[in-house]
């Protein structure tokens, strides 16, 4: 819209890079602000974002005053349905109509062969991305990355606004991100928990206030639940009935020895199992730099095998990849879960003002690894498959535990009796 920082500039600078013509409009939607909102007082700097665009290289402005766009009889109105209703749509009743009627208008006065929007306004780019879609506009909408500064703050116009007491608060949504991201590479699936411990983090703030928080599919912004009650939703009622296989993943980070306990990649595939369906759970072995590919060929290799052996039982295999190229990975094993292979490792950081816990999975314990467990095959560049049966079997090592139960019945005020079940 205008007021420029060095996010629309990085817009600039990649399409400047990727086209023979760079063309970039400065104009202050007024469609797009709510009654109550900050159209009128909305900073605006255009010598300022002439000279940025030029030191850019851009070949083009597009600065129409506002009556040349929306002249008095101007009538219609593009929505795009659902995509903009939800999240920020919501909350800013009208605020999608607008970014898409002037989206599509500049899309159809530049006709542009590439249009470049910045990801910080995630839904924004679905939005346009639907409407140059259904609208045939014939653009490619790219989508750059958000740019921010050192301490964590997306860049936007609208941060002129804050304080440094403010500034501060407003940190409270990198720091969801973040801890979004943590949870996740963590393992959890819950996204009811996710909201949970965003919403706690948030309220800390007083100034903060929360019109939403959403874990959505970066998609269709469906809002998620967990990847387990997926596998129980589909198979009990949006399927006329059970899968061939339920394949689960492929997950960024290993699911490797006792961590399947806590795994929900695993979780999702023994719900399948449990159906008497084979349910197979894929990761990869890291949480950064991910490599699929030979992950997507074992996963499609594994389910035409047993897709094709219609005498197989139901298999529950559980399968992770060392984080490298088909060349580079030595062989693939049948191996049997090695035992807990870390130790949560808590580190505390500190903003200045609050403490931070984080837990991290990377104490390695010494506990020695066999080498026919997966973890002895993943750290030696193998494919691990482990088979499991999905039940917790009873365990006969421990020593006679029956004081423990009489001790529960005592607490309670009864002896414990030996009563058939
Ligand atoms: N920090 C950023 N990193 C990358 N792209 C950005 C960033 N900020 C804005 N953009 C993108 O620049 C384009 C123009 O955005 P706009 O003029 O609304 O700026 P803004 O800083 O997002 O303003 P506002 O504060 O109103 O949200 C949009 O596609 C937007 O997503
Ligand atoms: C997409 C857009 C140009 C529509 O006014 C605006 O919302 C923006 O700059 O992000
Ligand atoms: N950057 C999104 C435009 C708006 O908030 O109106």
């Amino acid at each position: 819209m205008g007021y420029l920082h060095e996010g629309h500039v990085s817009l600039v600078r990649r399409a400047r890079a990727e086209n023979a013509t760079a063309a970039v409009s400065i104009f202050v939607n007024p469609t797009q602000f709510g009654p109550n909102e900050d159209f009128t007082t909305y900073p605006r700097d255009m010598d300022s974002d002439l000279a940025k665009l030029e030191g850019a290289g851009v070949d083009l402005v597009l600065a129409p005053p506002v009556e040349e766009v929306y002249p008095p009889n101007f009538n219609t109105h593009v929505d795009v349905g659902r995509i903009g209703e939800r999240l920020e749509g919501e909350h800013r009743a009208g605020h999608f109509h607008g970014v898409a009627t002037v989206v599509c208008k500049l899309l159809t006065i530049v006709r542009p062969d590439r249009a470049y929007f910045g990801q910080k306004d995630a839904q924004q780019c679905l939005v346009v991305k639907r409407l140059n879609e259904d609208l045939n506009l014939g653009a490619e909408i790219v989508v750059c990355p958000t740019i921010r500064d050192p301490d964590g703050l997306a860049l936007s116009s609208r941060n002129v606004y804050l304080d440094a007491v403010e500034r501060e608060a407003a940190l409270s949504l990198f720091r969801s991100l973040q801890l979004a991201k943590e949870l996740h590479q963590a393992g959890e699936t819950d996204a009811a928990e996710i909201r949970s411990r965003i919403r706690r983090l948030i309220n800390e703030q007083p100034l903060a206030a929360i019109d939403y928080i959403s874990v959505a599919d970066a998609e269709n912004l469906n809002e998620l639940e967990t990847i387990t009650d997926c596998v129980i939703l589909a198979v009990e009622m949006l399927s006329p009935g059970k899968f061939d296989i339920v394949l689960s993943g492929i997950n960024e980070g290993s699911n490797l020895g006792m961590d399947i306990l806590v795994s929900g990649t695993v979780g999702a595939a023994i719900q399948g199992y449990y159906r008497e369906m084979h349910s197979i759970a894929m990761s990869v072995a890291s949480i950064t730099n991910l490599q699929y590919d030979a992950a997507a060929s074992a996963a499609a290799s594994l389910v035409k095998t047993i897709a094709a052996n219609k005498d197989l039982p139901p298999l529950f295999l559980n399968v992770n990849l060392p984080n490298a190229g088909a060349d580079k990975i030595k062989g693939a094993s049948m191996t049997r879960l090695g035992p807990r292979l870390y130790l949560e490792n808590v580190e505390r950081g500190t903003n200045g003002r609050r403490t931070h816990y984080w837990i991290k999975h990377n104490k390695l314990t010494n506990r020695p690894v066999g080498e026919d467990t997966d973890i002895f095959a993943v750290r030696n560049n193998r494919i691990a498959i482990t088979a499991l049966n999905g039940v917790f079997e009873p365990d006969f090592e421990s020593p006679d535990l029956q004081p423990l139960a009489d001790g529960v019945m005592s607490a309670l005020g009864h002896t414990n009796g030996v009563v058939p079940i």
